[in-house]
């Protein structure tokens, strides 16, 4: 019987089940993440967030006494970065006192992560390099509207795309993209739309997961293609972004092209699963 510690937290309302599994010994497979993320056979969550000490990871090559985020979307598959879940993962280590703060430098598949927990609650992140690429891929919802959208690489691939109307589009299927090799490997598809200065509105559609209340990297993403675009009228500035999703608000400060990311972190709720046999 496999009988597994877990913990449960967002960072606004993206959710995730968070493993502690120092000595890489727990093996999640596809079919686990995806039972411990069902919202009615599981614990419910949209990725899980897997503690490991880096010395375990053989594609890391930074320090090794560094934790480890191996981040696993909802359906299985494996994400380079995530920036909510960074966020709960360091409130994670430190609450269980797996690490002293206020600042925790987190490895993960995109690269070290540099985070400070303020005095406030939040959670400062270096989300590092963000790079827009030049030229527009089209991007269809399900309701049948279709926008131009901008390539933005934060670790982890998503497409930007400035609306009006954000509330009412239909994202419970995913868009579609063309031209379609755009993204081989799938893209988390961020739909903006323009609140005033430097604040922007944003729905997402996650690669792996669905719809969202709110994904950190699509947030970093639509600041720096809104940025880019001109959108929010701070054209190529720096400076601080507010940006607005149904699970709540965060901060993106963008100074040249490194991006930091400040919002909350929460735990709620601590306890002990039983796997179904493999
Ligand atoms: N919710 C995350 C992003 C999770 C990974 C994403 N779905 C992908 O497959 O790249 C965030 O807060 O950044």
């Amino acid at each position: 019987m496999r009988r597994w510690r877990f913990s449960k937290g967002h960072g606004t309302q993206n959710d995730f089940v968070v493993l502690l599994d120092r000595e890489n010994v727990l093996d999640p497979s596809d079919e686990d993440v995806r039972w411990l993320c069902d919202r009615r056979a599981g614990i419910g969550g949209d990725g899980l967030l897997r503690a490991v000490m880096a010395r375990h990871v053989p594609e890391w090559d930074g320090d090794p006494g560094l934790w480890f985020m191996d981040y696993r979307n909802a359906d299985g598959s494996v994400a380079q970065m995530c920036g909510n879940g960074v966020r709960v993962f360091v409130r994670y280590l430190l609450d269980q006192g797996l690490a002293t703060g206020p600042t925790v430098d987190v490895a993960t598949r995109a690269g070290l992560k540099p985070a400070t927990a303020l005095p406030d609650g939040r959670v400062r992140v270096g989300m590092g390099r963000v790079a827009v690429a030049p030229g527009t891929v089209r991007v269809t919802t399900a309701g049948g509207s279709a926008y131009d959208a901008t390539s933005v690489d934060v670790g982890n691939p998503h497409a930007v795309s400035v609306v009006t109307g954000v509330g009412s589009l239909d994202l419970t299927r995913e868009p579609r993209w063309e031209p379609a090799e755009a993204f081989g490997e799938g893209v988390n598809l961020e739909f903006v739309e323009p609140l005033g200065e430097r604040h922007v509105a944003m729905r997402v559609h996650e690669r792996g997961v669905g719809e969202t209340r709110s994904c950190g990297t699509g947030t970093v993403a639509a600041a720096a293609a809104a940025r880019a675009l001109g959108v929010g009228g701070a054209s190529g500035g720096d400076g601080v972004w507010t940006v607005d999703v149904p699970g709540g608000r965060v901060e993106v400060e963008l100074v040249g092209d490194e991006a930091h990311l400040t919002g909350p972190a929460v735990l709620v709720a601590h306890g002990e699963v039983t796997l179904p046999p493999r």
